[in-house]
């Protein structure tokens, strides 16, 4: 259950191992497909989800600082406009139905694991090019992809339909394409064709493995309101 999202993610996802399983078969996962997750996590969830959007946004934007093409610079500021306009949005509306007001979700007070992630990702960027940056940032993009696909596929409850169809449709999963793209030709650009016999592969399938590992950690503390 892998997508199309390109070849280098495959051979990403492949060397994850058991970490990919973890992460996008996570109890939080399940308890989403089954609608057995209390709405409490899930408001908890969402309320540290936002404040991890304003900072993987900004990691989005380094992206377009650290493109050396002007198609790179499009599919990143793409990024950074959906992530802004629409998936923000879409937790602002969601929080609010909930009694949650949006000054409210910007003063959330960061969880360690949620801190951990995203400084994570933007030091990938800070002191490494386009591929350290990519390669900390998929996970998030692609496992979304699968897991909102997956639970499309099974889901036994209405309870969460809308943030799986959020992630299951049309949309989010052309824009997984389009990172798995943009990811394969940045690395065919700096590292050649055989991208993965070069010797800068090994740190980026870390990082890739680093990322989805705090991914876990996330859900984790999902669960944990
Ligand atoms: C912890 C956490 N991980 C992944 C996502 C999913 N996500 C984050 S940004 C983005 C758009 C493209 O980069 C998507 C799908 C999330 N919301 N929260």
């Amino acid at each position: 259950m892998s997508g199309d999202y390109g070849r280098a993610f495959a051979a990403l996802r492949a060397q994850a191992g058991e970490a990919w399983r973890d992460y996008t078969r996570h109890a939080f996962v399940e308890g989403l497909g089954d609608g057995s997750l209390p709405r409490e996590a899930f408001l908890h969830y969402l309320r540290q989800d936002y404040v991890f959007l304003v900072h993987f946004s900004r990691a989005w934007a380094l992206a377009v600082v650290k493109s050396e093409t002007h198609a790179e610079m499009l599919a990143a500021v793409g990024t950074v406009n959906a992530l802004v306009a629409e998936e923000m949005q879409l937790h602002v509306e969601i929080c609010a139905q909930a009694g949650i007001p949006a000054d409210a979700l910007f003063a959330t007070t960061e969880r360690p694991e949620n801190l951990a992630y995203t400084r994570f990702v933007l030091e990938a960027g800070y002191s490494g090019d386009l591929l350290d940056l990519l390669a900390a940032l998929a996970p998030c993009v692609m496992g979304y992809g699968e897991i909102g696909a997956r639970l499309q596929a099974e889901a036994s409850s209405e309870c969460y339909a809308d943030w799986i169809g959020t992630y299951a449709g049309e949309d989010y999963q052309s824009s997984c394409s389009a990172v798995g793209e943009l990811l394969d030709s940045a690395l065919v650009r700096r590292l050649g064709p055989e991208f993965e016999t070069s010797p800068r592969w090994e740190r980026l399938c870390r990082t890739f493995r680093t990322a989805t590992e705090l991914e876990v950690q996330f859900w984790q503390m999902g669960l944990t309101p």
